[in-house]
């Protein structure tokens, strides 16, 4: 016999493959075109796949393709709904994702209208995370406005190893060299961390460059636990542009966490009066709305979370 008219059992053996692979629904949705893997796992508190398989599901080759897995958990706390548990594409655990739970929230809809038991909206969820409670509202327009939150600004918990120049203990527009390059950085942290860059004009950084210094202030020493990496390009007082490299998945096409990060940023460092209207954030995926009253407030982001497909997967 050639291997390939072996009985599958025997191949599977002889390529060290498991017999009994894990058979997993999912569905597959993105905010912006920063796409997730949506997994129903509200029977159980556990993630069903390690952060290694759900990474290999990422992958856009050899997987289904994604910038992370996020898993519907049953909450073990008092007055949440579920708890939202999210793998990077890389396999790392981040603490939130803005983009993440809008889809999640609509995940959820869209599941309990298969099950005959479509809430009625505007309906408002409130969501376990490592960052805190979270609330997405799903509107009847079937745009999301998320509850994110308070910004944390304190060196210690963004965390880094930056001198804080900002009267609250923050870092605002503080030096890093990179190879002879020098970025001013300012730090916010949406429960997951991130450095923002403002660009001196209107035009946004290329690629390549979003590629290069990305990289290497995602990983800088700096930041001890990484950070996300976001270069903003100021257009007027209610709208400005970006390109995002997110830790754990590189460049994105949207960042939630990252447009709220951005705009505190901008009005922390006078780039902008205020927020308490709304700022529309241009990512390279469209448009996000992020609203924060100033220091003291939460912040709000309004933007879709949209179903692409839906299938079943063996891990
Ligand atoms: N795309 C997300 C952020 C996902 C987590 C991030 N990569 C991290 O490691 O902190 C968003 O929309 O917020």
């Amino acid at each position: 016999f050639l291997p390939h008219h072996r009985p599958l059992f025997l191949q599977n053996k002889l390529q060290n493959k498991a017999l009994f692979a894990k058979n997993v629904a999912f569905s597959k949705y993105h905010g912006l075109g920063n796409d997730f893997i949506l997994i129903n796992n509200l029977e159980s508190g556990t993630p069903p796949l390690t952060p290694e398989e759900s990474s290999r599901l990422c992958d856009r080759n050899f997987g289904i393709g994604a910038d992370g897995v996020i898993f519907a958990s049953k909450s073990e706390k008092d007055g949440f709904d579920l708890k939202m548990t999210i793998y990077n594409s890389d396999g790392t655990e981040p603490e939130m994702c803005g983009n993440g739970i809008r889809t999640l929230a609509q995940f959820l809809v869209d599941e309990s209208a298969k099950e005959g038991d479509m809430p009625t909206l505007p309906f408002t969820y409130n969501i376990e995370t490592l960052a805190g409670p979270i609330l997405p509202k799903v509107e009847a327009s079937r745009e999301i406005e998320v509850d994110m939150g308070y910004p944390i600004f304190t060196a210690a918990e963004i965390p880094t190893t930056l001198d804080a120049n900002f009267q609250d203990g923050g870092v605002v527009d503080q030096d890093i060299d990179v190879n002879g390059k020098t970025f001013k950085c300012s730090l916010v942290s949406m429960g997951n961390p991130h450095c923002v860059v403002f660009t001196s004009g209107p035009e946004i950084v290329s690629d390549a460059e979003l590629m290069d210094w990305g990289s290497v202030l995602e990983s800088h020493p700096a930041f001890p636990a990484n950070t996300n990496v976001e270069f903003v390009a100021v257009q007027s007082d209610t709208h400005v542009t970006m390109k995002v490299y997110e830790r754990g998945a590189g460049p994105t096409l949207a960042c939630g966490t990252g447009a709220c990060a951005l705009v505190i940023a901008a009005v922390r460092s006078g780039r902008i009066p205020h927020a308490r209207d709304g700022v529309r954030v241009t990512l390279p995926g469209g448009d996000l709305v992020i609203q924060w009253g100033g220091e003291g407030e939460k912040v709000y982001m309004t933007g879709p979370a949209v179903l692409s497909f839906k299938g079943s997967v063996e891990v």
